[in-house]
Order: structure tokens, then sequence, then C-alpha cells
């Protein structure tokens, strides 16, 4: 059993290709014992998790997720807790693993009760799994509910039921806003699945595990991966400021010069050698205590040789400027106002189109309506399948795409998307997207191919923000200077 974390390096599976393994590994195996694995570990990882817990209700569902919790209970009971199985099956129609599981639980002599106990310490959540076919209704969105609201700890089985272990979509919420800051914790079997760390996957699952039931993952083709930390880079003593390249920010139209400064001391702080600030405001002044920044028109910019950070406070005037950077620049980040300038006009899309098929290096940094209004879609379809959605827009422009948001995703042609898991809910403010542009700006100004600088500076970007303190406000500009205080 394995706890996956921020620095984790994984393949995910999705629902079809989770299936392929466990049929492949049940074959080579006597019948139920993956469900007897799924189960033990279920019931080590609660008792470990809440060793203390008098009062354990475990909801299990119809199908073999219910099986693994009925198991599980049967595992509790003989270790000397009291579980208490609240169970939506049909005797009838039960798959014969769970049955088998129902008849062990029967043995051990676990209680069933018709509905949930009065108070619990520990709810374990076998309600659904990757068999999850439509939204939780009934008694089951009933005691989703009921469990989601409480105080006491739920520990989900496979996935949270009602999440979509490919998506990260809750087919319904089954969890209401949040009047007690429940802990939560899911024990995925077999493989980790995409959907516990994206869109509502990580709220809905909280800390997530991994037992692989002692089967072997490779037969099945991964559906993303979860990229972890990255390596780290020596820097070489006879380097010089030229070896880390140049970086030119090109935004900060009139009123909103403070997101290119941000993105330019992002760049900055995370090593580029150089760093132009590139503002539209004519009139705009450079932060003195910044005194590394270089002000310049970006008219008299040469492109050629640098990595152009485009967008960030780009305003409408960023349009006339985007030809040029789209035409010259050696490697691009493409970010807001400069995404909104590019979904609104078919020449910009041809000229990022052409950046593709040139193999110029370009990251465009969307946040999921930018991403919806580049894919000609709405915000609702891109969250629905934000590895899919990245994957379309990579493809459609040739370019790494970051779409940002809770479990970013980092997609490139021709490559699995990945996810990151660094970063938390802090990131949510005015700001942060700059900061993020200018790291990969510096990313790839220092010769990073542009997946590879986009997964390392998401990464970093939201390490810095785990590391924050939890006593002091998390500005932007903070984060930009590399989370120095
Ligand atoms: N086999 C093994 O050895 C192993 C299995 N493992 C475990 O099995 C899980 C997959 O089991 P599974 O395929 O039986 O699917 P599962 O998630 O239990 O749901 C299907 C059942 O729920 C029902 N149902 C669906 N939606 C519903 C809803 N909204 N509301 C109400 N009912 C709904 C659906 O009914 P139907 O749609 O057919 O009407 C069907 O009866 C997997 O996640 C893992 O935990 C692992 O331990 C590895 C070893
Ligand atoms: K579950």
């Amino acid at each position: 059993m394995q706890r996956v974390t921020s620095s984790t390096v994984a393949d995910l599976f999705d629902v079809a290709g989770t299936r392929m393994l466990e049929q492949a590994a049940a074959a080579t195996l006597p019948p139920h014992t993956l469900m007897q694995r799924a189960g033990l570990a279920v019931a080590r990882l609660a008792m470990a998790w809440a060793p203390h817990a008098r009062a354990v209700w475990i909801a299990c569902g119809p199908g073999n997720n219910g099986g693994d919790g009925l198991e599980a209970a049967a595992q509790l009971q003989q270790r000397g807790f009291a579980p208490v199985v609240t169970w939506l099956g049909d005797a009838d129609r039960t798959p014969p693993d769970a049955r088998a599981s129902l008849e062990r639980a029967r043995a051990a002599g676990v209680a069933f009760a018709e509905s949930p106990p009065a108070t619990w310490d520990l709810a374990i959540d076998a309600l659904l799994g990757i068999g999850a076919s439509r939204a939780p209704d009934g008694a089951m969105a009933r005691w989703l509910a009921s469990m989601h609201a409480g105080a006491a700890p739920v520990l989900s089985v496979d996935v949270p039921s009602g999440l979509d272990a490919d998506t990260g979509r809750l087919t319904a919420d089954p969890m209401p806003p949040r009047a007690h800051a429940t802990a939560r914790i899911c024990l995925s079997l077999l493989t980790l699945k995409p959907g516990l760390f994206t869109a509502q996957g990580r709220d809905a699952a909280g800390e997530v595990w991994l037992d692989d039931l002692g089967c072997d993952a490779s037969g099945a083709k991964p559906a993303a991966r979860l990229a972890g930390a990255p390596p780290l880079h020596a820097r070489l003593h006879s380097s010089h400021k030229g070896s880390y390249g140049d970086v030119a920010i090109i935004g900060g139209a009139p009123g909103m010069a403070g997101a290119a400064l941000l993105a330019a001391s992002a760049a900055l702080h995370a090593g580029a050698g150089r760093v132009f600030a590139g503002l539209l405001d004519g009139r705009a002044a450079l932060d003195a205590s910044q005194p590394e920044l270089m002000l310049r028109d970006p008219a008299s910019l040469d492109l050629s040789q640098m990595t152009a950070v485009v967008g960030c406070g780009g305003g409408a005037a960023i349009c006339a400027l985007l030809p040029r950077v789209l035409s010259t620049a050696r490697h691009a980040v493409i970010d807001a106002d400069a995404l909104n300038a590019i979904a609104q006009d078919a020449a910009l899309k041809l000229l990022l189109e052409a950046r593709g098929r040139r193999a110029q290096p370009t990251v465009l940094t969307p946040h999921p309506l930018e991403a919806a209004r580049l894919l000609d879609t709405d915000t609702a379809e891109v969250q629905a399948d934000r590895p899919h959605a990245a994957q379309r827009l990579a493809d459609r422009f040739g370019s790494t795409v970051v779409l940002k948001g809770s479990g970013t995703v980092i997609a490139a042609p021709g490559e699995r998307p990945s996810i990151n898991l660094s970063g938390n809910a802090r990131l949510a403010s005015a700001g942060t997207g700059d900061a993020l542009a200018g790291m990969v700006g510096a990313a790839m100004a220092s010769g990073l191919p542009a997946p590879a600088a986009a997964r390392e500076a998401v990464w970093h970007h939201g390490h810095l923000a785990d590391q924050w303190p939890a006593d002091l406000p998390l500005t932007a500009s903070a984060l930009a200077r590399g989370g120095a205080r």
C-alpha cells in the first residue's frame, strides 16, 4: 500500500484499462482472491487511520464495490471492531465475488442494519466504484449526503461514490457545502484512476492511497500519468546568464501593468538569465525593488532569440502585437488576454497552428473558460473531462497545454496527459496565473522542451503554495518571488 503525494510518479488507468487488468489478474488467481485482498487492504487502512474508532459504519452498494466493503467488514469484525453494515444489495442479483464476501461477513458475525447508526466515528463508503452507471439516488444518495455532512472521517473504497473515475466529475453532488472539514481518504484498488486527481476528484477523494492487490499493471495502456516532482537541475559552475536564456514579458496594458510585472518577477526568481518587461502601458514604471528587470518598448524586442510570455494584463491592446509574437518568438508562453484574442480571431489561430507545424515550442496556459473559448465550447464541457479537453487543445494547436484548475492537466501532442498534484486552494487568488506564466517562461528559456518546462513550472508553483506557512497570507507577488517572505 502506498500513499500518493505531490511527488508521486505513477501511471493512471481509466475504467476500461482497470477492467482489463482486473480480468487478467483474476484469471491467474483462485476465485475471490482479489476481493479478499481488497477488503483486507481497506480494513488495514481503516485501522491505521482511525485506530480508536468504536463505531464504524460501512455503507455497501449492490455490486463488487459493496463486496469490498463486506469483505472489509468481515476483516474488521475478526480484529475486534464491531462494524455496522448497511447493504443495498439484492441477494438474487449480487455478483459472485460480492456474494462470497456477503457470506463471509455474515459468518464473521457482522451486524447488518436497514439504516445508518445514530453516530459513527468512521464511515466507509463502499457504495459504488468503477461500475457507477448513473447518479446515486434514493437511500444511496441520502447515505452519501449524511456521510459527507458528518464530522467523522470518510474512507472511500476504490473511488468516492458518485465520482466518475475517468474524469473526476461528480455524477451528482453528494457532498453538501462543508459544515465540517470532513477528513477524507480514498483507497484506490488495483490502479490509480485519473478522476481521483482532477476536477472534483481531489475534494471528493481527499488523501489517496493505492493498493495494487499484488497485480502487475504492465498489461494495459495508461490513460494519463502523475508526473511527480521534477528532477533537480544542477547549474554548471562555468555557466553564465546567457546559459539560462532571455525572457520577454509582453503585456501590462494601462491599469494592468501589475500582471506583467508579476510574470516578470516570477521569471526572474525562477532563474531566467535576463528578463525584459515589454509593457504596453508606456507610462508604467518598474518596481524599484526589482532593479534586475529591464523595461523595453515591446516593439523593440528581438523575439527570435527570446522566450516571449505574452498576454498577462494585455487587455485588448495585445491583439496588435500577437502576429509578430506568434511569427517570430523562439519560444512562446501564451496566457490570459492573448488566449482570448486568439480565440476570437481566425487569423491568429492560423498563426498559432503554423507555430505548431514549424515545431516552435509553445505553451498555452488557459483556465477552463479560456480553454472553452479556444475549443469553441463551454466551461462545463471542458470541466466534464479535463484531460481530454487539454489533449484536444494540444492536438488542435500543436502546442503544450497547461489547463489550470484543481488537478492542473499538462498535455502535449503525442504524449499522454499528466496531472499535477502540488498546490492547493490558496492559489485561487488574483495574479497567481501571471506568476505561473513567468515561471513557465523561465523554464523554457533555460532550454527545457516545452512539455517538461510546463510540468516543472506547474509543480514548483504548486509546491511553493504547499510550503507556505498556514498562518501567513499567500500573495501572488510572494509566490512570484519564489516564496521569499
Ligand atoms: N471483481 C473483483 O474481484 C474486484 C472488484 N473490485 C471492486 O469492484 C468494483 C467494481 O465493481 P462493479 O463492476 O460490480 O461495479 P460497482 O462500482 O460495484 O457498481 C455496480 C453496481 O452498482 C449498480 N449501480 C451503478 N450505479 C448506481 C447508482 N447510481 N445507484 C444504484 N446502483 C448503481 C449497478 O447496477 P446496474 O447499473 O447494473 O443497475 C451494479 O449493481 C471496483 O470499483 C472495486 O471496488 C476490486 O476490489 C478488485 C477486485
Ligand atoms: K466507493
